[in-house]
């Protein structure tokens, strides 16, 4: 019988399963392997072929009859061919992260590049960037010595770098408001990739974005390395396209999609509509603040005044962020707190329900900021360059609330 699959020591988080039965018409096995099971599973050879995540991508070697070029080169193997009894080794991390370099139109001939973090990502991705002629290539790590520098020795001579390659578990979910450095000093800057698929966008990729430049998340080199180990598997070679499809189907999947605007505007309504017609689960962000509190909004307000709320509405925004695709309807000041929308974009699309000013005054008790037409404009004026500037996406809402929902899905299905 044939057996594809992956080992490592822990797999519960892979979505190699979903990425490679989507590519290929196998079964996929998650193989959770511990150290003392992990000699004797390679000694059986009982697989047609597998991949290998951590900690095993070093450990696999002494077991192989032969490897390839890169994979020699990186000391590491991630994809495993049992070609009649034969074991055949890869490395399709380096190929993959290869793939998203070029994708991106990023070039790294000739440049000066920053490799973070000098595990085993970084091994196969340092291979890669000395294939590709850098300049210069630093590699900085928390720990020095094995070839990388420290942050301190970085951050005095290196200021110049032009490409970022994150390779380290910085800013991986759930520790994702961290970044591992801030691009701010880094005056030569180009573009930024991450290894770290989960949060999708992570900090350093939106900074990267929010600075006008290039920020790559690792989905796509993830899909890109199953997809070329698909190929090893097989033998066979499978368009490239496939990458981009998959790539999209699995961001569509996983974003929230996150609707902001002024109170009233209709964020709450819209975001039940589209949640149904996507078959997506919805939050209401506000509703989840009164069930987590077991207090009303004006109760909040009255109670810890504006601030004790926005508090509260911090921590609501930092849970939702974590989750995956779900409808979120925020509450209007949202914008208010930066740390608010820089969670949320992590895993989010954005979209801001614009509806004109004179529809939204309310004598609704729950609305304690909306009462009047002067209050109304006094916060639009403070907030709307923020909605503007958090917005992927900006949809009129002054028709139906239908024509609006059925204009956020459309744009989410393109
Ligand atoms: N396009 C629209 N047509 C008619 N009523 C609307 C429209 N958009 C919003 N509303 C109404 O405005 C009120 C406020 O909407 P809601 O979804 O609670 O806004 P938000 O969550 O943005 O504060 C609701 O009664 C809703 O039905
Ligand atoms: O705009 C605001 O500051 C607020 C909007 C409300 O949500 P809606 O936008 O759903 O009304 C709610 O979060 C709270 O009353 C504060
Ligand atoms: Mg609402």
């Amino acid at each position: 019988m044939k057996r594809y699959g992956l080992i490592g020591e822990k797999l519960s988080h892979s979505f190699s399963k979903e990425i490679h039965e989507a590519i290929a018409d196998y079964t996929y096995d998650l193989m959770p392997l511990s150290r003392e099971e992990f000699p004797r599973f390679m000694e059986a050879r009982a697989f047609t072929a597998i991949n290998v995540t951590i900690p095993y991508k070093k450990d696999v070697i002494p077991y192989l009859d032969a490897i390839d070029d890169a994979a020699k080169a990186i000391g590491a193997v991630n994809t495993i061919v049992n070609r009649n009894g034969r074991l055949i080794g890869y490395n399709t991390d380096y190929t993959g992260f290869l793939y998203m370099v070029r994708k991106h139109g990023i070039t790294l001939q000739n440049k000066r590049v920053l490799v973070i973090g000098n595990g085993g990502a970084s091994a196969a991705i340092q291979a890669a960037v000395r294939h590709e002629q850098a300049a210069e290539m630093i590699v900085v790590d928390i720990v020095k010595g094995n070839g990388a520098i420290s942050y301190e020795e970085c951050f005095a001579h290196h200021l110049d770098a032009q490409v970022i390659i994150n390779t380290s578990p910085v800013g991986m979910y759930p520790k994702s408001g961290a970044s591992p450095l801030d691009l701010a000093l880094f005056h030569c800057l180009e573009a930024v990739l991450d290894v770290v698929y989960n949060p999708l966008s992570t900090k350093l990729v939106l900074d990267a974005k929010d600075r006008g430049l290039p920020g790559v998340n690792g989905l796509e080199m993830l899909v890109a390395q199953a997809k070329q180990a698909v190929e090893h598997f097989l033998d066979t070679l499978i368009d490239d396209a496939v990458i981009d499809t998959l790539y999209k189907k699995i961001e569509r999947e996983r974003n929230n999609v996150i609707l902001i605007g002024m109170p009233s505007a209709g964020k709450t309504t819209i975001g039940q509509s589209v949640a149904q017609r996507c078959g997506k689960e919805f939050i209401d962000m506000d509703a989840y603040i009164v069930e987590n509190c077991g207090k009303s909004i004006p109760q909040i307000f009255e109670e810890s005044g504006e601030n004790g709320f926005r508090a509260r509405e911090s921590e609501a925004a930092i849970a939702l962020a974590g989750r995956n695709g779900a409808v979120i309807a925020t509450g209007g000041g949202i914008v208010k707190h930066k740390v608010n929308m820089d969670y949320l974009r992590q895993n989010g699309i954005v979209f801001f329900i614009d509806r004109s000013l004179d529809k939204l005054i309310t004598t609704d008790d729950n609305r304690p900021l909306s009462s009047s037409a002067q209050a109304v404009a006094r916060m639009y004026e403070e907030r709307i360059e923020l909605y503007r500037k958090y917005a992927d996406h900006i949809v009129d809402n002054n028709t139906t609330i239908d024509a609006c929902a059925e204009r956020i899905t459309e744009i989410l299905n393109r």
